[in-house]
């Protein structure tokens, strides 16, 4: 049958309480209600596979965690496995394991034979409450008992004379302490005259109501819930009015789940006077369930106001309940489903960004002033963490998300706060994945195309260029050499400042050292990245923060470089943006500068680029190439320049590959005996990391003894042999690479020293050495003797002892 299109035809609507003076619509809940938990009754009858005994104990440890003072066990009559269940309650309160001050609850209907049962399975207890029922709406009257109000009335009052009688009785012989609870059930449904009437007559028949713990308690079921929530809020406000001597009773709300609005049901009823509530953890019970406990607290934590139940662990209550009950919880299910603190969508994700900057800097303000720190966030009720939830799963990613909620999750996983630009930038590398595989990206997934796209977080994500080390000279008006080890304030916008960098690092996998001028480091850098590669960029925006606090504080730097040839100020070319991150601020710009470099150039092939822009190609390339048949050796680009010049300016025009061989051990002293030749070294690690070099070495003065410290072997040696020399070498350029294959293996380094720059001159006298070894830091080594070799012969340096 479809869907009626008159339903009137089929259904009658409910009829509104006729209660025009109504007081709750303008009350607030400002303390919590007498909680009763009624999962191992209502809940487990609910259930296609009833609790095992087990599961039972489970649950009702985490009810007596969570704080429940009154717990509804079972329905003990119903079987034996409940009737015992019962008995080990009532022994386990004996001995302490279930505290003293829990009432333990049982139903029963209005049977004499059940009634009996039920008293007698908490024969023992401390403290019980005896629930008695029975329908009493017109419909249940009629189709389920065939009674007359008369009837239904005298049912319920005879049978509560019976628990009055049975209890009694059980209380001299066992000490148990008894309240007494009806429920007219069905109430909601029952015309209010009627359902006031039988609570009236049970009142009376009980004979023990009295003010606080002899108070009666009458639950006032809406059994199945069918009208709105307004209404059952109307029926018990009348109630509350109309029943005799208020204060011995207590009123109880029951309220089921069928039209969905138990808890707005709850919510107003408890405006409208009501004392206590039952109902089920996440809302188990019959049909759609109970009212669920959970969201009823958390509803009113969220209000600032104290539940009296302690929900912080929830993922434990929540495998608690999910393992006795066997049923699922809803992803969305109100505080508890795995979704609901989470936004995947764009708009969302940025308003809790945001969200969650504001309030860190209003509470730090609050603290400051002594005020309260409350939480005041979008999208997000109650802070996840009060409740034992995580911030990691506050924001998720997938193709609906935007650039805030990816800068959040990278902000949580690396602490970066990345600019705003570059989250554009980053949000289009995301979006991409997200797009193409449909799925949502996990903030591993997120982080790993992070360090991947900018060669950030260690060696695993390296990118074609990578920093190893620095030396930074100023050249502006004194001469101090600098390494890069340290912190060093230097500014780019100091325009006056004219800085060296002499920066090692790895480009495709060779290390070499590039060197270059400008008014700071990372212009300094640019230039030599122009210089010997043919990259060339400009900054377009330098951002940088702390990341940590105290001794452990490292710089975050963001670059966003753009072709030199548009300028930085062309707003309409593309930017490349780089992250880097150290503890010396100086590393870190130069590593963003690094980062941003490698994103523009992709996958460009560099060495052709390096070799076609960076120097005079054919006579470059025609030297390089005699040298390498020859020699076997491929000598880096500008000393393939530096000897091309020296060739064209020495040699006839065409000179044989032989010619050009001699001539460049001769002027790079490449084996050949010259005046310095290194007998014994030994290299290690002094301390705060620098590193040690010691040895000796033949001179022009007799044998030396080699003794320095500095970042690699070269600072070292340098540092070592310096004071023999009448001037102060430092390495402008190193790099090396591998000749042969296997345990065969050598290494040739290549290495161009320069002499501090005189002031009035524009060149700097610099000379180039070249050597093999098995050894690779013996080969630099040998390679920086060479060099100061080649400049002592060519008189660019002179031999000094340091006695004299
Ligand atoms: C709204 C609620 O959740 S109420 C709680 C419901 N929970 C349960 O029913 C779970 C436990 N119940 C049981 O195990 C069984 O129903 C028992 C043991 C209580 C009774 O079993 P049975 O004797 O086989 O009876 P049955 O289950 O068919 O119950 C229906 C009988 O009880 C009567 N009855 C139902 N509710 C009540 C009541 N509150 N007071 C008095 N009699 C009642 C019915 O009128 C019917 O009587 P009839 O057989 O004379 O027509
Ligand atoms: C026994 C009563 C309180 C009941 O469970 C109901 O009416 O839903």
């Amino acid at each position: 049958m479809p869907m009626l299109p008159i339903p009137s035809q089929k259904y009658s609507p409910y009829t509104p309480l006729h209660l025009p003076d109504r007081q709750w619509p303008s009350k607030t809940i400002t303390r919590p209600p007498i909680w009763l938990s009624t999962d191992l009754r209502d809940g487990n009858q609910a259930l296609v596979n009833p609790m095992t005994v087990d599961q039972k104990w489970r649950f009702l440890k985490e009810i007596v965690k969570c704080g429940f003072k009154e717990v509804e066990v079972a329905f003990p009559a119903a079987s034996d496995t409940d009737f015992e269940f019962v008995r080990q309650v009532v022994e386990a309160q004996r001995t302490g394991e279930i505290p003293e001050d829990v009432w333990i609850q049982v139903l029963t209907p209005a049977r004499a034979d059940i009634i009996k049962r039920t008293v007698d399975s908490v024969a023992g207890a401390k403290r019980s409450i005896i629930h008695m029922y029975n329908a009493t709406s017109p419909c249940f009257r009629q189709v389920v008992f065939g009674n007359t109000k008369e009837q239904t009335l005298a049912l319920a009052v005879d049978h509560t004379k019976l628990v009055r009688q049975l209890t009694d009785a059980c209380t001299a012989e066992h000490g148990t302490k008894f309240r007494y609870e009806y429920s007219p059930e069905t109430f909601n449904q029952t015309e209010m005259e009627f359902a006031l009437e039988v609570c009236e007559a049970v009142k009376r028949a009980w004979g023990r109501a009295a003010e606080g713990e002899e108070r009666i308690i009458f639950n006032l079921p809406a059994t199945v819930e069918i009208a709105t929530p307004n209404h059952y809020a109307d029926q018990i406000e009348w109630f509350c009015r109309n029943i005799s001597e208020r204060e011995k009773v207590i009123i109880s709300l029951h309220p089921h789940n069928d039209r969905g609005t138990a808890i707005a049901a709850a919510e107003l009823a408890m405006m409208a006077g009501a004392d206590r509530v039952e109902g089920t953890l996440l809302g188990n019970g019959e049909r759609t369930g109970n009212v669920d406990i959970v969201i009823l607290a958390l509803n009113q934590y969220s209000q600032g106001v104290w539940p009296n139940l302690d929900l912080s662990d929830m993922y434990g209550l929540i495998d608690v309940v999910m393992s006795c009950t066997e049923l699922p919880v809803h992803p969305r299910h109100p505080y508890a489903g795995e979704l609901v603190f989470t936004a995947f969508s764009g708009s969302h994700q940025d308003a809790i960004k945001k969200g969650f900057e504001k309030q860190a800097a209003r509470h730090a303000a609050d603290r400051a002033a002594g005020r309260k720190e409350l939480w005041d966030m979008p999208y997000l009720p109650i802070d996840p963490q009060d409740i034992g939830c995580s911030y990691e799963a506050v924001i998720r990613v997938n193709s609906q998300s935007g650039k805030g909620g990816i800068a959040y999750l990278v902000k949580q996983a690396l602490k970066l706060d990345l600019p705003r630009k570059m989250q554009m930038a980053f949000y289009q590398v995301v979006q991409d994945v997200a797009d193409k595989s449909g799925k949502e990206m996990t903030t591993e997934d997120i982080v790993s195309n992070f360090c991947r796209t900018y060669h950030f977080g260690g060696m695993q994500y390296e990118g074609r260029l990578a920093l190893r080390s620095f030396t930074l000279v100023d050249i502006s008006h004194s001469v101090s050499s600098l390494t890069g080890i340290g912190s060093h304030n230097y500014t780019e916008e100091d325009v006056d400042r004219h800085i060296r960098i002499d920066a090692k690092l790895r480009v495709d996998g060779v290390l070499m050292t590039l060197s270059g001028e400008g008014n700071g480091p990372l212009s300094a850098l640019l230039h030599a990245l122009r210089d010997h590669l043919g990259i060339k960029l400009s900054i377009r925006e330098y951002i940088e923060h702390a990341i940590g606090e105290g001794t452990s504080v490292q710089a975050a730097s963001y670059v966003e470089l753009v072709p030199s040839e548009r300028g930085p100020a062309d707003r309409s070319s593309k930017g490349f943006w780089g992250v880097g991150v150290d503890f010396d601020i100086t590393y870190s710009g130069l590593r963003a500068v690094l980062s941003a470099a490698d994103v523009t150039i992709g996958t460009q092939d560099l060495p052709k680029l390096n070799a076609k822009r960076s120097f005079n190609s054919t006579t470059g390339a025609q030297v390089a190439d005699a040298i390498k048949s020859t020699l076997d050796l491929d000598i880096p680009p500008r000393l393939q320049i530096a000897f091309s010049e020296l060739v064209r300016a020495k040699l006839a025009q065409n000179p044989t590959p032989e010619g050009l061989a001699k001539e460049f051990k001769e002027a790079y002293q490449y084996e050949v005996e010259g005046a310095f030749t290194l007998l014994t070294y030994a290299y290690g690690q002094g301390p705060n990391m620098r590193r040690t070099l010691t040895g000796k070495a033949n001179s022009p003065i007799g044998e030396i003894s080699l003794n320095g410290e500095g970042n690699g072997p070269l600072s070292s040696l340098l540092s070592a042999i310096n004071i023999y020399l009448s001037a102060e070498l430092s390495v402008r350029q190193y790099s090396e690479h591998s000749i042969g294959e296997g345990t065969d293996v050598r290494a040739a380094s290549y290495v161009e020293l320069v002499c501090p720059p005189v002031p009035g001159e524009k060149d700097r006298p610099s000379g180039w050495g070249v050597a093999v070894d098995e050894d690779i830091t013996a080969s630099s080594l040998k390679a920086v003797l060479s060099c100061i070799n080649g400049m002592v012969a060519t008189g660019k340096v002179g031999v000094r002892n340091p006695k004299n």
